[in-house]
Order: C-alpha cells, then structure tokens, then sequence
C-alpha cells in the first residue's frame, strides 16, 4: 500500500537545513551563482546529447519547473546532473529470418536510467521510428513515473526499430526471440523487469519470455504484463487506462467539475485508448474519437460499450485498421491522415505517441472550449503546448503522473510474483484506485509547498525528483 503524502516528502524546513549543511560542507569550494550553475549544466546536457531532440525536450521539461528549487537548493544540482547521464544505455543488432527466408536486420535498445529505488522497470516498444533520443527520453520520463507510484521500482526503456505491421505470427515470435537472445543478460527480477509498450501486449511478452527462460534457465519475475495462466495480474491490461481516468477523476473533484456527461476526445485506439474509453464509458462521460496513424473516427453521441466491444474485436484481429469501424456504425465518420483534436469537446486524453499535441493543436483545443488535458500516451504534448495549457488555465495531467497505472500494476505483479499469489480483479483494482490518488495528492502537495499552485505537472517532477535524488545521495553519490 503507498505510504501517505506525509510520511514521504521532506518538508521545506527539512531542505532549508540540508541546505545549510551542503553550504557549509562546501564552503571552500570556489562555485558560480546556483542560477549559473543550473544555466551551465543545462547548456552542457544539450551540448553532450546534441541531435537528441526528443531527449532534450523531455529534460527541458523537467529543469523548466526543478530550475527555482535546484537554485534554492543547491545541494540537488550535482545529483540532477547525474540523472540526466542514464546508468546504462544498451544498443544491439537483432537479426531475424523472415518468412520468406530473407535475412532482416534490426536495432534493439535498452536505457537502463536510474536505479536509485529498486531495479530498472519500463516497457519495451516494438516501432518503425524508435531511436536511442526516443528511448532515452522515455526512460527519463519513467524516472519521476516511477517514483511518484511509491513502489521501489528504478527506471528503464526500450524496444527495437522492428515494424511489425504485416507481419505474420511466426515472424514476431522469430523476432522475440532473436530480441531476447542479446538483452536477456541484463535482465533478472531483482536487476531490470521489462513490459510492454506500443505494439507489445501479452503475446509478445509470452515470446520474449519462453526466450529468456530458454537462455537462463530461470522461471522468475523478469517480466511484467504477462498472461494471467503464467503469472500475469489482473487489471495489467487495463491498468494504463483506468488509473488515467481515476486521476482526471481526482483533478476535476479538485476543481469541483465533473468527467460525468461531458465529451472526451481520445487519440490512439490501443491498450490505453480503449481502456481509457471503457472506464469514461463506466463514469457516465462521452467519448468521441479514437485514431491511429492512418487518420481518426468520430462517433457524434459517443462510443456505446457494443461500439467499444467492437474495436476490441477490430484490434485482436491485428491487421484491423480502425478505418473499418465505418462499415460497423452508420454514424460514424472518418477523417483521413488527420488527428482527433480539433472536435469540440470538454476535455482531452492523448493516448497514442510522443508529440500528438504541438502548439497547434493546443490553440485549436482552446478554441474549442476545452477544459483539461489528461495525458495517457507518453509525452504527447510538446513543451510549448504545455505552458499554453497552463498559460490559459487549462488542467493539465502530465503522463508521468496520469498514465502510472500501469506501471503501478506492474510493480504490484511484481509483489505477487514474490509471493507467489495472485490477486483478484476487485484487489488489484482497489489498490491501483489508492495508487493514483496518492500521486495526485502528492503532485497537488509538492506544487503547492513549491509556490506552484496547483500546478499538477510542476508537482509530480518535484515529488519525483526529491525522493530519487535523495536516494541517490544517500547511497553515496551515485
Ligand atoms: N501500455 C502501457 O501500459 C503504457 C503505455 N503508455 C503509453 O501510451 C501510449 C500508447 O501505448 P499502448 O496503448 O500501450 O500501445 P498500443 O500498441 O496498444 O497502441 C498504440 C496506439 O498508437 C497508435 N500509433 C502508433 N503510431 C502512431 C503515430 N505515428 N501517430 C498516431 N498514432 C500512432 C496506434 O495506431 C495505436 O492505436 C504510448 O505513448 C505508450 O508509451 C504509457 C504508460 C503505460
Ligand atoms: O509496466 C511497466 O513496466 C512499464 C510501463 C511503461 O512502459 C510506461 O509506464 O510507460
């Protein structure tokens, strides 16, 4: 159970004396102001991982609401400067026989960021634009997702540039298992858990298991997201999903407003749209889109649950492209290559890729009256889109924050798979309800202490960030 608000973020009164006792340990060290040394190591991220913009954005993202307590707390600078640096970053050839015989040769990679709290956790993506700036921009991401789920889990990502769209069966499991036979090595329950991500659910998990048992002989914890007949939790699939609508949930009692018979736009229509939709749907709300990379549907009175039971089935199918809904509903329409936020509607659930939502599209969503942004996908909004969301007091749930469900649910497999049990659908429920509450709690409490009022994204960098930086020192400045 995630221990209260109170019991795990130090208070400023704390900090104020750590930070005497950091100044007067170094106080024959001759250093530039804290506002130039946070300027210079920022300039020297860039420098370092020039090119990364995917990276760069996301540690901009963080140091543009950490940069007032690093000035204020120096004693925090040398330890952000280190969690900017990943502990491992791991780059492979995975070569693989395709059905017709043909050799194909593909890139994996594993970012092993942080593990400051427990061994490195994070999903792998199977995608045709991955990269290590992705990777390493995903893996940060998960450093602050992670410790703000409260369950001593240390952060990690990856994935291969593998497209496996039109692949056949075999052809994925050849993959998987070409995949695991290099990064099985780094792998263990206790050293670096992966799961799944885009394009990998349970079957993929299943391949990439049966490998790493093959090569190690060990039946063990090493994955998450695995089929409930071998270990799985209940609630993993859906976890990403219902725990984002469980914290837009939280935010609108906050602000005293309500998901109940208001419109949602959400983009993707994988594992985390189509669960974000099911528990909108549980809420009385009125979900209206869904898309894919090919354009998105629009549903004018929303989706019923016949309509999402229908999706479900479009996507198991694996070559259903949601284009093919239309043929199902007479009122649906279609949009081509487009993406789903220029309807009008209450509020916004990204729930796709990294960087759906530029300033653009968030113009156009202020336009239209929406009244907040709950992100599901990781990192869907750009930094501008972000501050103009903020700018025009518009709620707005970063993901690390919003979509730790399932990261959550995964940590709490962890915990079954040490006790060999396995938790019922209303436990693991109840326990991921508790989850996001308490991160919603404890982003509104670090932005409040912060002089960030309610600034929910603020708030989940600063919880995330104090709690691994100071495990960090702690351990002897790792
Ligand atoms: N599965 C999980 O537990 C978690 C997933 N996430 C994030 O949620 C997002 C969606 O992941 P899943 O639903 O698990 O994956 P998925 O593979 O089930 O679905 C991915 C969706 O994104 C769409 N998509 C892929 N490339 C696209 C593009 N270039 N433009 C527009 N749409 C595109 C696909 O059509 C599909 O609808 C990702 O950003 C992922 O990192 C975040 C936390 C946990
Ligand atoms: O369940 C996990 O280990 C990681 C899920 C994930 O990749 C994410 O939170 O973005």
């Amino acid at each position: 159970m995630p221990v209260s608000v109170t019991q795990r973020s130090e208070n400023s009164h704390i900090l104020e004396l750590k930070a005497k006792a950091y100044s007067t340990s170094h106080s024959g060290v001759a250093k530039k102001a804290p506002e130039q040394q946070v300027e210079d190591l920022r300039r020297a991220v860039h420098a370092r991982n020039e090119g990364e913009r995917e990276f760069l954005d996301a540690v901009d993202e963080v140091l543009n609401t950490l940069r007032p307590l690093l000035v204020k707390y120096p004693q925090y600078i040398e330890p952000f400067e280190r969690l900017v640096e990943p502990e491992r970053q791991i780059a492979f050839r995975v070569s693989w026989i395709d059905d017709n015989g043909n050799q194909v040769v593909n890139r994996g990679y594993r970012v092993q960021a942080n593990s400051a709290l427990g061994p490195y956790k994070g999903g792998l993506r199977f995608h045709k634009d991955l990269n290590m700036s992705v990777v390493k921009s995903l893996a940060f991401e998960q450093v602050f997702k992670n410790s703000l789920t409260n369950l001593l889990i240390g952060a990690a990502k990856g994935g291969s540039d593998f497209d496996p769209t039109g692949r056949s069966d075999g052809e994925v499991m050849r993959f998987c298992q070409s995949f695991m036979t290099e990064l099985y090595r780094y792998l263990g329950p206790d050293t670096d858990i992966p799961s799944g991500d885009i394009n990998v659910g349970s079957r993929e998990i299943g391949y990439l298991f049966g490998q790493y048992k093959r090569l190690t002989n060990h039946f063990n914890g090493a994955f998450t997201g695995k089929d409930l007949n071998w270990g799985g939790s209940n609630i993993r699939p859906e976890a990403t999903g219902y725990g984002l609508v469980y914290f837009s949930e939280y935010y609108c009692n906050h602000r005293r407003i309500s998901l109940k018979g208001h419109k949602s736009i959400v983009s993707g229509s994988g594992n985390v749209a189509i669960y974000t939709v099911e528990k909108l749907l549980d809420l009385g709300s009125i979900p209206l889109t869904l898309s894919d990379s090919n354009g998105y549907i629009y549903e004018p009175a929303g989706f019923t649950r016949k309509d999402l039971e229908f999706i479900k089935e479009l996507r198991i199918s694996q070559n259903g492209y949601l284009q093919q809904y239309t043929a199902y509903s007479k009122t649906a329409k279609y949009f081509p290559n487009e993406k789903p936020f220029t309807v009008k509607a209450d509020f916004a659930f990204p729930c796709a890729i990294q960087g759906e939502i530029t300033l653009n599209e968030a113009s156009t969503l202020a336009k239209n009256g929406i009244k907040g942004v709950f992100e599901g996908a990781n990192l869907p909004s750009s930094n501008e889109a972000i501050s103009f969301f903020k700018k025009n007091q518009i709620l707005f749930a970063p993901g690390k924050a919003a979509n730790a469900g399932g990261v959550a649910v995964s940590g709490l497999e962890m915990i079954q798979n040490s006790q060999r049990q396995q938790w019922s659908k209303e436990v693991v429920d109840e326990k991921l309800r508790l989850i996001m509450k308490d991160i919603f709690d404890t982003s509104l409490k670090a932005a409040n202490d912060f002089g960030y009022t309610d600034d929910i994204q603020a708030g989940a960098n600063i919880a995330g960030f104090l709690k691994v930086a100071d495990s960090m020192i702690q351990q002897g400045n790792v």
